[in-house]
C-alpha cells in the first residue's frame, strides 16, 4: 500500500471501500506474482517445484494466479484438494500433507491422481495401502521427518520439535523404507520436512536440511532410491519494523548447499511468503472510546476476520488511510466489535488520532487472514478483492445473512440413529 496516496496498485482505498464496503480484504496481484517469480528465479537451475500451501490463502482467484506462474499446491484436506483442482492446478503438481488424512480424503486424492502424499504415521501408510489396493493404483509417498529442530518461532506454529505431532523420527522412517514391501501399492521414494511457520532465521532450516541430507545419503547407501526431497514451507515475512526476513536468494542458497549432489526433485511449500505482504484488511473505524484505563479504537473488523493477533499476539502494522499529517498521536488499543477481550489487533499502538468513519488498513494480512476467518458473533465473512493496474476484481463477495445460515435447519424432523 502507498500510505501517502492511500492506493494499492493505483486503486484508491477510499473508493474501493465506498463500492465494496468494509471489512474488505485487498490483495495486490503484482505483489503476489513478484514473489512467486522471485522464488522461481532463485531456484533456477535446480530441478525444483513450488507447491503453494493453500491454507495460507485458498481463494480460487489467487490459486489461479499462482498456477499461471507454474506453482502447484500443498494441500491438507479434501476441501483444499477441490480448491486446487478447480483452480486448474494439475493433480500431478499436488502434494497432500497433514497428520490426520481420513479415508475419504485419501480416496479422493487417489481418484484425482495427486502427485505425492507426505506421510506422517504408520497408520497412514496402512490406510493409503488399503485404499490404493482397492482402487488398483499405486500411491507415491514421501515420509515427513521430524528433525527435532527448534524453528525459533511462536510455539503454536512450531512443527519440527520432538514434542510436536508432526512427522516421525528417522529411526521409524528407516524401518518404513526397509519394510516398504509390506505396502505394495505405495512407492515410498521421498523425504519431507516442515519445521514451522514465520521463520525469520534460516539457521534452523539449515540444520534441519542437513539432517535430512544426512538421512537421504544414509538411505541411498542402504539401497533406497530417493526421488524427491520436500523442504516444506515456513519462510517468514517482515510484519514490523526491525524484523528482517530472509529473501528468496538466501533461502535457495541454503537449499542448494544442503542438498548439493541430490539428483532428484526438490519441492518447496511456501504459503505466507508468497501472499502475506500482498494483502491488507481494509476496515472502518466505528468509534473511538475512552475506557477506564485505555483509549480504544473500535473497528468494523474483528478477530473473526483476522485471528492472528488474538491467537498468536501477532503484530500487524495498522495505518490510517489518508495519512497522519497534522494529527495528534494517540496510544490506542485497536479492537474489533466481537464480544471477547481477546478481540484486540494491537495494544497501546502509537497512531494518529482517528475519527469515526475513517478507514484503517491492517497490513500483512494476505496470509492466514481470510483463510482463518469465521462467522463468530454471526458476522458475515468479509469480501475479497484482487487489484492490478488501477482496477479491481471482486474475488469473494461479502457473505450475506442467508448464506451464513443456509445449512441450518429447524429441529422439526427427528430421526433415530
Ligand atoms: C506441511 C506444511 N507445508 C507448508 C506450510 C506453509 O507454511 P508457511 O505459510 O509458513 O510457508 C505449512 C504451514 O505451516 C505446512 O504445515
Ligand atoms: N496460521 C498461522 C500459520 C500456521 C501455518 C500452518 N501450518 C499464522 O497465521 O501465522
Amino acid at each position: 500500500m502507498d500510505a501517502t496516496t492511500g492506493t494499492v496498485d493505483g486503486v484508491a482505498l477510499v473508493a474501493l471501500a465506498a463500492r465494496e464496503g468494509t471489512p474488505l480484504y485487498v490483495y495486490s496481484a503484482p505483489a503476489i506474482r513478484g514473489r512467486v517469480r522471485a522464488l522461481r528465479d532463485a531456484l533456477a537451475g535446480l530441478d525444483a517445484g513450488i507447491r503453494y500451501a493453500v491454507k495460507a490463502n485458498g481463494n480460487g482467484a489467487i490459486l489461479q494466479l499462482l498456477a499461471a506462474e507454474g506453482a502447484g499446491a500443498d494441500i491438507v484436506s479434501g476441501g483444499e484438494l477441490q480448491r486446487a483442482l478447480r483452480a486448474g492446478i494439475a493433480a500431478a503438481d499436488i502434494v497432500f500433507s497433514g497428520v490426520g488424512k481420513t479415508d475419504v480424503e485419501i480416496d479422493a486424492a487417489l481418484a484425482a491422481g495427486i502427485g505425492r502424499f507426505n506421510v506422517e504415521s504408520r497408520a497412514e501408510l496402512d490406510a493409503i495401502q488399503r485404499i490404493a489396493a482397492a482402487r488398483g493404483c499405486t500411491a507415491v509417498a514421501s515420509v515427513r521427518i521430524n528433525p527435532d529442530v527448534d524453528a525459533l518461532t511462536h510455539a503454536k506454529i512450531s512443527t519440527g520439535k520432538a514434542e510436536n505431532k508432526f512427522g516421525v523420527p528417522t529411526d521409524e522412517a528407516r524401518a518404513w523404507f526397509d519394510g516398504a514391501a509390506q505396502w505394495p501399492n505405495l512407492r515410498l521414494d521421498g523425504l519431507h520436512m516442515h519445521i514451522g511457520s514465520q521463520l525469520l532465521s534460516l539457521q534452523p532450516v539449515r540444520e534441519a536440511l542437513q539432517r535430512m541430507a544426512a538421512f537421504w545419503r544414509e538411505l541411498e547407501a542402504a539401497g533406497h532410491a530417493i526421488a524427491s526431497i520436500d523442504v516444506g514451507g515456513g519462510l517468514g515475512v517482515r510484519y514490523r519494523d526491525g524484523e528482517v526476513a530472509p529473501d528468496a536468494a538466501e533461502y535457495a542458497a541454503a537449499i542448494r548447499e544442503a542438498l548439493a549432489g541430490f539428483g532428484g526433485r526438490i519441492l518447496v511449500e511456501p504459503g505466507r511468503w508468497l501472499v502475506a505482504e500482498a494483502g491488507l484488511l481494509l476496515t472502518r473505524v466505528v468509534l473511538e472510546k475512552q475506557g477506564r484505563a485505555r483509549r480504544f479504537l473500535v473497528l468494523d473488523a474483528g478477530m473473526n476476520d483476522l485471528l492472528r493477533p488474538s491467537l498468536y499476539e501477532a503484530w500487524h502494522d495498522i495505518v490510517r488511510v489518508g495519512g497522519d499529517v497534522g494529527r495528534e498521536r494517540v496510544a490506542y488499543d485497536v479492537v474489533g466489535p466481537v464480544c471477547e477481550t481477546g478481540d484486540t489487533f494491537a495494544r497501546q499502538r502509537d497512531m494518529p488520532r482517528c475519527d469515526a468513519g475513517d478507514l484503517v488498513a491492517i497490513l500483512g494480512a494476505g496470509a492466514y487472514g481470510a483463510s482463518m476467518a469465521s462467522t463468530y458473533n454471526s458476522r458475515p465473512l468479509a469480501a475479497e478483492v484482487l487489484v492490478e493496474d488501477g482496477r479491481y476484481a471482486l474475488i469473494r463477495k461479502r457473505q450475506d445473512f442467508d448464506a451464513m445460515i443456509a445449512d441450518e435447519r429447524p429441529a422439526n424432523e427427528w430421526k433415530s440413529a
